[in-house]
Protein backbone atom coordinates (compact mmCIF):
# COMPACT_ATOMS: atom_id res chain seq x y z
CA UNK A 1 0.00 0.00 0.00
CA UNK A 2 1.21 3.41 -0.80
CA UNK A 3 1.22 5.50 1.71
CA UNK A 4 -0.89 8.89 1.70
CA UNK A 5 1.13 11.14 4.16
CA UNK A 6 4.54 11.00 2.22
CA UNK A 7 3.19 11.38 -1.27
CA UNK A 8 1.13 14.48 0.85
CA UNK A 9 3.61 15.40 2.97
CA UNK A 10 4.04 18.88 0.63
CA UNK A 11 0.53 19.61 1.05
CA UNK A 12 0.77 18.82 4.88
CA UNK A 13 3.47 21.30 4.85
CA UNK A 14 1.39 23.63 3.20
CA UNK A 15 -1.43 23.62 5.64
CA UNK A 16 0.76 23.72 8.64
CA UNK A 17 2.37 26.61 7.10
CA UNK A 18 -0.58 28.59 6.62
CA UNK A 19 -1.68 27.55 10.30
CA UNK A 20 2.04 28.96 11.69
CA UNK A 21 3.88 32.13 11.88
CA UNK A 22 6.91 32.06 9.56
CA UNK A 23 8.90 31.81 12.29
CA UNK A 24 7.42 29.14 13.79
CA UNK A 25 6.53 27.05 10.44
CA UNK A 26 10.59 27.26 9.63
CA UNK A 27 11.72 26.49 13.19
CA UNK A 28 9.12 23.67 14.08
CA UNK A 29 7.90 22.30 11.14
CA UNK A 30 9.94 22.72 7.97
CA UNK A 31 12.24 19.92 8.51
CA UNK A 32 10.30 17.61 9.88
CA UNK A 33 10.66 13.88 7.75
CA UNK A 34 7.67 11.51 7.99
CA UNK A 35 9.50 8.08 8.07
CA UNK A 36 6.78 5.28 8.26
CA UNK A 37 3.55 3.95 9.03
CA UNK A 38 2.73 0.98 11.16
CA UNK A 39 -0.68 0.35 11.86
CA UNK A 40 -2.22 3.51 13.15
CA UNK A 41 0.96 4.94 14.06
CA UNK A 42 3.25 7.32 11.87
CA UNK A 43 6.50 8.18 12.70
CA UNK A 44 7.66 11.26 11.84
CA UNK A 45 11.44 12.34 12.47
CA UNK A 46 12.98 16.18 13.69
CA UNK A 47 15.98 17.18 14.17
CA UNK A 48 16.93 16.98 17.92
CA UNK A 49 15.54 16.23 21.58
CA UNK A 50 15.12 19.78 21.95
CA UNK A 51 12.54 20.19 18.87
CA UNK A 52 11.33 16.95 19.71
CA UNK A 53 9.88 17.49 22.64
CA UNK A 54 8.75 20.85 21.80
CA UNK A 55 6.67 19.38 19.25
CA UNK A 56 5.29 17.16 21.58
CA UNK A 57 4.41 19.47 24.00
CA UNK A 58 2.74 21.81 22.00
CA UNK A 59 1.97 20.81 18.17
CA UNK A 60 0.90 16.82 17.95
CA UNK A 61 -2.89 18.32 17.88
CA UNK A 62 -1.93 20.61 14.80
CA UNK A 63 -0.08 18.30 12.94
CA UNK A 64 -2.50 15.60 13.51
CA UNK A 65 -5.34 18.29 12.51
CA UNK A 66 -3.02 19.06 9.11
CA UNK A 67 -2.93 15.11 7.93
CA UNK A 68 -6.18 14.23 8.96
CA UNK A 69 -7.29 17.21 6.07
CA UNK A 70 -4.96 15.74 3.36
CA UNK A 71 -5.30 12.22 3.80
CA UNK A 72 -9.26 11.81 5.83
CA UNK A 73 -7.45 9.56 8.46
CA UNK A 74 -6.49 10.30 11.70
CA UNK A 75 -2.75 9.14 12.82
CA UNK A 76 -1.39 8.75 16.70
CA UNK A 77 1.85 10.76 15.73
CA UNK A 78 4.66 9.74 17.10
CA UNK A 79 7.85 11.95 16.95
CA UNK A 80 11.57 11.02 16.97
CA UNK A 81 15.04 11.99 16.59
CA UNK A 82 17.72 10.98 14.41
CA UNK A 83 19.07 9.02 17.04
CA UNK A 84 15.76 7.40 17.76
CA UNK A 85 14.88 6.84 14.42
CA UNK A 86 18.06 4.70 13.15
CA UNK A 87 17.44 2.50 16.59
CA UNK A 88 13.99 2.09 15.34
CA UNK A 89 15.62 0.78 12.09
CA UNK A 90 18.38 -1.16 13.63
CA UNK A 91 15.68 -3.31 16.04
CA UNK A 92 13.99 -3.76 12.50
CA UNK A 93 17.20 -4.51 10.64
CA UNK A 94 17.79 -7.19 13.29
CA UNK A 95 13.83 -8.93 13.06
CA UNK A 96 13.63 -8.57 9.66
CA UNK A 97 10.60 -7.56 9.60
CA UNK A 98 8.73 -6.80 6.65
CA UNK A 99 7.02 -2.85 6.65
CA UNK A 100 4.68 -3.41 4.28
CA UNK A 101 3.52 -0.21 4.62
CA UNK A 102 6.91 1.85 4.08
CA UNK A 103 5.67 5.01 2.88
CA UNK A 104 8.89 5.44 0.41
CA UNK A 105 8.00 2.08 -1.85
CA UNK A 106 6.89 2.99 -5.04
CA UNK A 107 8.65 6.30 -5.19
CA UNK A 108 11.84 7.61 -5.95
CA UNK A 109 12.56 8.79 -2.21
CA UNK A 110 14.09 11.96 -3.03
CA UNK A 111 14.45 14.75 -0.38
CA UNK A 112 12.83 17.58 -2.04
CA UNK A 113 15.11 20.13 -0.46
CA UNK A 114 18.56 18.29 -1.73
CA UNK A 115 18.49 19.93 -5.38
CA UNK A 116 21.74 21.86 -6.82
CA UNK A 117 20.23 25.06 -6.02
CA UNK A 118 20.84 24.60 -2.65
CA UNK A 119 23.99 22.90 -2.96
CA UNK A 120 26.69 25.23 -2.03
CA UNK A 121 29.77 25.00 -3.71
CA UNK A 122 33.55 25.33 -1.83
CA UNK A 123 37.09 23.46 -2.38
CA UNK A 124 35.98 20.95 -0.29
CA UNK A 125 33.20 19.71 -2.93
CA UNK A 126 33.98 21.02 -6.22
CA UNK A 127 35.07 17.98 -7.87
CA UNK A 128 32.29 16.05 -6.39
CA UNK A 129 29.90 18.60 -7.43
CA UNK A 130 30.84 19.06 -10.84
CA UNK A 131 31.22 15.21 -11.13
CA UNK A 132 27.79 15.22 -10.03
CA UNK A 133 26.22 17.57 -12.40
CA UNK A 134 27.89 16.01 -15.22
CA UNK A 135 26.37 12.90 -15.07
CA UNK A 136 22.78 14.80 -13.90
CA UNK A 137 23.57 16.42 -17.69
CA UNK A 138 24.14 13.26 -19.70
CA UNK A 139 22.87 10.13 -17.67
CA UNK A 140 25.18 7.21 -18.39
CA UNK A 141 27.31 9.16 -20.68
CA UNK A 142 29.79 11.37 -18.54
CA UNK A 143 30.11 8.75 -15.73
CA UNK A 144 29.28 5.33 -15.04
CA UNK A 145 28.91 4.71 -12.47
CA UNK A 146 29.79 7.96 -10.09
CA UNK A 147 31.44 6.62 -6.97
CA UNK A 148 31.17 9.66 -3.90
CA UNK A 149 32.57 9.59 -0.80
CA UNK A 150 33.21 11.65 1.96
CA UNK A 151 32.67 12.07 5.88
CA UNK A 152 29.65 12.12 7.66
CA UNK A 153 27.08 14.72 6.99
CA UNK A 154 29.60 15.93 4.67
CA UNK A 155 26.70 16.21 1.00
CA UNK A 156 26.35 12.95 -0.37
CA UNK A 157 22.96 12.34 -0.24
CA UNK A 158 21.82 16.03 -0.98
CA UNK A 159 24.46 15.67 -3.93
CA UNK A 160 23.01 12.21 -5.14
CA UNK A 161 19.22 13.53 -4.72
CA UNK A 162 20.21 16.67 -6.58
CA UNK A 163 21.17 14.41 -9.33
CA UNK A 164 17.61 12.51 -9.25
CA UNK A 165 16.08 15.85 -9.04
CA UNK A 166 18.10 17.18 -12.13
CA UNK A 167 17.49 14.28 -14.09
CA UNK A 168 13.78 13.97 -13.55
CA UNK A 169 13.27 17.65 -14.38
CA UNK A 170 14.95 16.66 -17.90
CA UNK A 171 12.69 13.80 -18.43
CA UNK A 172 9.49 13.74 -16.16
CA UNK A 173 9.26 9.63 -17.26
CA UNK A 174 12.53 9.02 -16.19
CA UNK A 175 12.48 6.40 -13.52
CA UNK A 176 14.69 6.78 -10.44
CA UNK A 177 14.78 5.08 -7.84
CA UNK A 178 17.48 5.65 -4.33
CA UNK A 179 18.03 3.59 -1.41
CA UNK A 180 20.53 3.47 1.12
CA UNK A 181 21.95 -0.05 1.10
CA UNK A 182 20.55 -0.95 3.79
CA UNK A 183 17.14 -0.69 2.70
CA UNK A 184 18.29 -2.75 -0.48
CA UNK A 185 19.85 -5.45 1.81
CA UNK A 186 16.23 -5.30 3.94
CA UNK A 187 14.56 -5.77 0.83
CA UNK A 188 16.93 -8.47 -0.55
CA UNK A 189 15.77 -10.24 2.52
CA UNK A 190 12.40 -9.82 2.94
CA UNK A 191 11.94 -10.95 -1.04
CA UNK A 192 13.97 -13.97 0.13
CA UNK A 193 11.85 -14.69 2.42
CA UNK A 194 8.79 -14.28 0.98
CA UNK A 195 9.83 -15.75 -2.29
CA UNK A 196 9.57 -12.43 -3.62
CA UNK A 197 12.56 -12.24 -5.69
CA UNK A 198 11.52 -11.37 -9.29
CA UNK A 199 9.71 -8.19 -7.92
CA UNK A 200 13.12 -7.56 -5.89
CA UNK A 201 14.71 -7.89 -9.36
CA UNK A 202 11.87 -5.53 -11.31
CA UNK A 203 11.96 -2.89 -9.01
CA UNK A 204 15.78 -2.57 -9.15
CA UNK A 205 16.40 -3.61 -12.26
CA UNK A 206 14.02 -1.80 -14.33
CA UNK A 207 14.97 1.63 -13.80
CA UNK A 208 17.05 4.58 -15.31
CA UNK A 209 19.29 5.76 -12.58
CA UNK A 210 19.75 4.21 -9.92
CA UNK A 211 21.37 6.11 -6.17
CA UNK A 212 22.55 3.88 -3.79
CA UNK A 213 23.73 5.63 -0.55
CA UNK A 214 26.51 3.94 2.01
CA UNK A 215 27.28 1.43 0.37
CA UNK A 216 29.94 0.39 3.03
CA UNK A 217 27.15 -1.55 4.39
CA UNK A 218 26.73 -4.48 2.10
CA UNK A 219 30.47 -5.34 2.68
CA UNK A 220 30.85 -8.69 3.27
CA UNK A 221 27.36 -9.48 3.16
CA UNK A 222 27.42 -11.77 0.63
CA UNK A 223 24.25 -12.69 -0.48
CA UNK A 224 23.41 -8.78 -0.69
CA UNK A 225 26.68 -8.35 -2.33
CA UNK A 226 26.07 -11.29 -5.16
CA UNK A 227 22.83 -9.45 -5.85
CA UNK A 228 23.68 -6.11 -5.95
CA UNK A 229 27.34 -7.34 -8.38
CA UNK A 230 24.03 -8.68 -10.96
CA UNK A 231 21.99 -5.42 -10.35
CA UNK A 232 24.36 -3.48 -11.74
CA UNK A 233 25.75 -5.36 -14.68
CA UNK A 234 22.34 -5.37 -15.61
CA UNK A 235 21.97 -1.70 -15.42
CA UNK A 236 25.53 -0.95 -16.89
CA UNK A 237 24.77 -3.08 -20.02
CA UNK A 238 21.66 -1.56 -20.26
CA UNK A 239 23.18 2.18 -20.54
CA UNK A 240 21.89 2.65 -17.08
CA UNK A 241 23.11 5.40 -14.43
CA UNK A 242 24.22 4.29 -11.62
CA UNK A 243 25.45 6.24 -8.64
CA UNK A 244 27.15 5.18 -5.21
CA UNK A 245 28.18 6.95 -2.17
CA UNK A 246 30.29 5.60 0.80
CA UNK A 247 31.94 6.99 3.76
CA UNK A 248 35.61 5.57 1.96
CA UNK A 249 36.77 5.34 -1.17
CA UNK A 250 36.28 1.79 -2.25
CA UNK A 251 39.52 0.45 -1.48
CA UNK A 252 39.11 1.30 1.43
CA UNK A 253 35.97 -0.94 2.04
CA UNK A 254 37.49 -3.84 3.57
CA UNK A 255 35.42 -7.66 2.51
CA UNK A 256 34.00 -5.54 -0.40
CA UNK A 257 34.34 -8.28 -3.45
CA UNK A 258 37.27 -7.86 -5.76
CA UNK A 259 35.00 -8.30 -8.80
CA UNK A 260 32.65 -5.08 -7.24
CA UNK A 261 35.29 -3.05 -6.09
CA UNK A 262 36.62 -3.23 -9.80
CA UNK A 263 33.35 -2.33 -11.17
CA UNK A 264 33.57 0.70 -9.34
CA UNK A 265 36.41 1.76 -10.43
CA UNK A 266 35.04 2.17 -13.84
CA UNK A 267 33.52 5.56 -13.71
CA UNK A 268 35.13 8.42 -11.43
CA UNK A 269 35.18 8.49 -7.90
CA UNK A 270 35.13 12.22 -6.33
CA UNK A 271 35.60 12.41 -2.60
CA UNK A 272 34.14 15.27 -0.35
CA UNK A 273 35.97 16.83 2.32
CA UNK A 274 35.03 18.59 5.38
CA UNK A 275 34.23 22.15 4.47
CA UNK A 276 36.65 25.55 5.10
CA UNK A 277 35.29 28.04 6.77
CA UNK A 278 34.42 30.26 3.96
CA UNK A 279 32.06 27.41 2.84
CA UNK A 280 30.59 27.19 6.18
CA UNK A 281 29.79 30.66 5.97
CA UNK A 282 28.28 30.08 2.59
CA UNK A 283 26.18 27.05 3.96
CA UNK A 284 25.16 29.01 6.96
CA UNK A 285 23.88 32.04 4.79
CA UNK A 286 22.33 29.58 2.43
CA UNK A 287 20.40 28.08 4.95
CA UNK A 288 19.13 31.38 6.38
CA UNK A 289 18.12 32.74 2.96
CA UNK A 290 15.93 29.69 2.82
CA UNK A 291 14.38 29.96 5.94
CA UNK A 292 14.27 33.43 4.86
CA UNK A 293 15.79 34.53 7.93
CA UNK A 294 18.47 37.40 8.74
CA UNK A 295 21.15 36.10 11.29
CA UNK A 296 24.03 38.95 12.15
CA UNK A 297 27.41 38.13 10.67
CA UNK A 298 28.97 37.44 14.40
CA UNK A 299 26.50 34.65 14.39
CA UNK A 300 27.10 32.82 11.76
CA UNK A 301 30.68 33.28 11.95
CA UNK A 302 30.65 32.17 15.74
CA UNK A 303 28.40 28.67 14.64
CA UNK A 304 30.54 28.62 11.18
CA UNK A 305 33.65 28.64 13.83
CA UNK A 306 32.65 25.72 16.21
CA UNK A 307 31.19 23.31 14.10
CA UNK A 308 33.71 22.67 11.76
CA UNK A 309 33.87 19.21 10.81
CA UNK A 310 30.14 18.07 9.86
CA UNK A 311 27.39 20.07 8.14
CA UNK A 312 24.54 18.59 9.35
CA UNK A 313 25.57 19.01 12.97
CA UNK A 314 26.04 22.83 11.27
CA UNK A 315 22.78 23.20 10.27
CA UNK A 316 21.22 21.61 13.52
CA UNK A 317 22.91 24.14 15.83
CA UNK A 318 21.84 27.05 13.23
CA UNK A 319 18.31 25.19 14.14
CA UNK A 320 19.15 25.74 17.67
CA UNK A 321 19.80 29.25 17.82
CA UNK A 322 16.48 29.58 15.51
CA UNK A 323 14.53 27.92 18.24
CA UNK A 324 15.99 29.28 21.01
CA UNK A 325 15.12 32.65 20.05
CA UNK A 326 11.48 32.74 18.92
CA UNK A 327 11.40 30.27 22.70
CA UNK A 328 12.07 33.33 24.33
CA UNK A 329 11.19 36.07 21.74
CA UNK A 330 14.42 37.65 21.93
CA UNK A 331 16.37 38.53 18.74
CA UNK A 332 19.56 36.61 17.87
CA UNK A 333 22.50 37.79 18.63
CA UNK A 334 26.30 36.50 19.87
CA UNK A 335 25.34 35.94 23.42
CA UNK A 336 21.85 34.09 22.42
CA UNK A 337 23.80 32.20 19.97
CA UNK A 338 26.10 30.94 22.56
CA UNK A 339 23.16 29.98 25.21
CA UNK A 340 21.83 28.00 22.58
CA UNK A 341 25.24 25.91 21.64
CA UNK A 342 26.50 26.13 25.20
CA UNK A 343 25.28 22.13 26.07
CA UNK A 344 26.21 21.48 22.21
CA UNK A 345 29.68 22.66 22.48
CA UNK A 346 30.17 21.53 26.32
CA UNK A 347 28.53 17.86 25.37
CA UNK A 348 30.25 14.78 26.25
CA UNK A 349 29.45 12.87 23.38
CA UNK A 350 32.86 12.29 22.09
CA UNK A 351 33.80 13.43 18.83
CA UNK A 352 35.61 11.85 15.99
CA UNK A 353 38.88 13.51 15.55
CA UNK A 354 40.30 12.91 12.66
CA UNK A 355 42.99 15.09 10.92
CA UNK A 356 41.22 16.97 8.64
CA UNK A 357 39.36 18.23 11.82
CA UNK A 358 42.83 18.81 13.41
CA UNK A 359 43.73 20.76 9.96
CA UNK A 360 41.21 22.87 9.45
CA UNK A 361 41.14 24.10 13.75
CA UNK A 362 45.12 24.57 13.24
CA UNK A 363 44.17 26.44 10.15
CA UNK A 364 41.70 28.17 11.17
CA UNK A 365 43.74 29.56 14.58
CA UNK A 366 46.69 30.26 11.96
CA UNK A 367 44.52 32.08 9.35
CA UNK A 368 45.73 29.45 6.85
CA UNK A 369 44.22 27.10 5.11
CA UNK A 370 43.73 23.57 5.42
CA UNK A 371 45.28 23.13 2.22
CA UNK A 372 48.52 24.87 2.95
CA UNK A 373 49.21 22.90 5.54
CA UNK A 374 48.67 19.62 3.29
CA UNK A 375 50.92 21.80 0.42
CA UNK A 376 54.64 21.88 0.22
CA UNK A 377 54.77 25.32 1.32
CA UNK A 378 58.10 25.64 3.49
CA UNK A 379 57.78 28.90 5.05
CA UNK A 380 57.78 29.70 8.39
CA UNK A 381 53.84 30.82 9.13
CA UNK A 382 53.06 27.52 7.20
CA UNK A 383 55.88 25.20 8.55
CA UNK A 384 55.28 25.98 12.25
CA UNK A 385 51.27 25.27 12.05
CA UNK A 386 52.09 22.34 10.50
CA UNK A 387 54.35 20.63 12.88
CA UNK A 388 52.02 21.73 15.27
CA UNK A 389 48.79 19.71 13.24
CA UNK A 390 51.32 16.91 13.43
CA UNK A 391 51.66 16.86 17.24
CA UNK A 392 48.12 17.22 17.59
CA UNK A 393 47.62 13.97 15.10
CA UNK A 394 49.81 11.85 16.66
CA UNK A 395 48.59 12.66 20.20
CA UNK A 396 44.67 13.37 19.89
CA UNK A 397 44.61 10.08 16.48
CA UNK A 398 44.77 6.77 16.75
CA UNK A 399 46.55 7.53 13.07
CA UNK A 400 50.28 5.21 12.38
CA UNK A 401 52.47 7.98 11.58
CA UNK A 402 52.76 6.99 7.88
CA UNK A 403 49.20 7.14 7.92
CA UNK A 404 49.44 10.59 9.21
CA UNK A 405 52.07 11.43 6.40
CA UNK A 406 49.39 10.60 4.00
CA UNK A 407 47.09 12.77 5.23
CA UNK A 408 49.87 15.80 4.71
CA UNK A 409 50.33 15.43 1.18
CA UNK A 410 52.40 12.58 1.27
CA UNK A 411 54.80 12.96 3.34
CA UNK A 412 57.18 10.49 4.65
CA UNK A 413 56.87 9.34 8.46
CA UNK A 414 60.28 10.40 9.57
CA UNK A 415 58.73 14.50 8.76
CA UNK A 416 56.33 13.74 11.43
CA UNK A 417 58.21 12.66 13.66
CA UNK A 418 60.43 15.33 13.33
CA UNK A 419 57.30 17.90 13.74
CA UNK A 420 55.93 16.29 16.61
CA UNK A 421 59.47 16.21 18.28
CA UNK A 422 60.14 19.88 17.30
CA UNK A 423 56.54 20.59 19.29
CA UNK A 424 57.17 18.62 21.95
CA UNK A 425 60.37 20.39 22.81
CA UNK A 426 59.53 23.82 22.16
CA UNK A 427 56.45 23.38 24.73
CA UNK A 428 58.80 22.67 27.39
CA UNK A 429 60.39 26.07 27.47
CA UNK A 430 57.83 28.45 25.79
CA UNK A 431 54.58 29.06 27.80
CA UNK A 432 52.76 30.63 25.10
CA UNK A 433 52.84 27.71 23.11
CA UNK A 434 52.17 25.27 25.59
CA UNK A 435 48.79 27.83 25.70
CA UNK A 436 48.17 27.57 22.04
CA UNK A 437 48.17 23.63 21.95
CA UNK A 438 45.92 23.64 25.12
CA UNK A 439 43.86 26.57 23.12
CA UNK A 440 44.02 24.17 20.21
CA UNK A 441 43.28 20.83 21.97
CA UNK A 442 40.09 22.48 23.65
CA UNK A 443 38.60 23.59 20.51
CA UNK A 444 39.66 19.75 18.60
CA UNK A 445 37.91 18.06 21.01
CA UNK A 446 35.11 20.41 22.34
CA UNK A 447 36.19 19.78 26.35
N1 LIG B 1 27.40 21.88 0.23
C1 LIG B 1 26.26 21.91 0.92
N2 LIG B 1 25.41 22.94 0.79
C2 LIG B 1 24.27 23.00 1.50
N3 LIG B 1 23.86 22.06 2.38
C3 LIG B 1 24.66 21.00 2.54
C4 LIG B 1 25.89 20.87 1.82
N4 LIG B 1 26.46 19.71 2.18
C5 LIG B 1 25.64 19.15 3.07
N5 LIG B 1 24.57 19.91 3.30
C6 LIG B 1 23.46 19.63 4.23
O1 LIG B 1 23.99 18.92 5.34
C7 LIG B 1 23.11 17.90 5.76
C8 LIG B 1 23.82 16.56 5.72
O2 LIG B 1 24.10 16.22 4.36
P1 LIG B 1 23.92 14.73 3.77
O3 LIG B 1 22.81 14.03 4.47
O4 LIG B 1 23.87 14.84 2.30
O5 LIG B 1 25.28 14.11 4.25
P2 LIG B 1 25.90 12.68 3.97
O6 LIG B 1 27.30 12.93 3.53
O7 LIG B 1 25.03 11.89 3.09
O8 LIG B 1 25.90 12.09 5.42
P3 LIG B 1 25.86 10.54 5.94
O9 LIG B 1 27.24 10.07 5.82
O10 LIG B 1 25.42 10.69 7.36
O11 LIG B 1 24.90 9.79 5.10
C9 LIG B 1 21.91 17.95 4.81
O12 LIG B 1 20.88 18.68 5.42
C10 LIG B 1 22.44 18.71 3.61
O13 LIG B 1 21.44 19.44 2.96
Amino acid sequence: MENKVLSHWPSILKILETETSPVSFQTWFKNLKPLSVNDNVLTIETLDDFSRDILKTRYIRLIQNAIAQVTHYEYEIKIVTPNEANQIQKSKNTTNKEDSSDPLDNQSNLNPRYTFDTFVVGNSNRMAHAAALAVAEAPAKAYNPLFLYGGVGLGKTHLMHSIGHYILAQNPSAKVLYASSEKFTNELINSIKDDKNQAFRNKYRNIDVLLIDDIQFIAGKERTEEEFFHTFNTLHEDSKQIIISSDRPPKEIKTLEARLLSRFEWGLIADIQPPDLETRIAILRKKAELERLTIPNDVILFVAKSIVSNIRELEGALNRIIAYSTLANKEINIELASEALKDLMSSDKPKTITTELIQEVVASYFNLKPEELRSKKRTRNVAFPRQIAMYLCRRLTDLSLPKIGEKFGGRDHTTIIHGFEKVAQDIEKDRELQQTILELEKRITGK
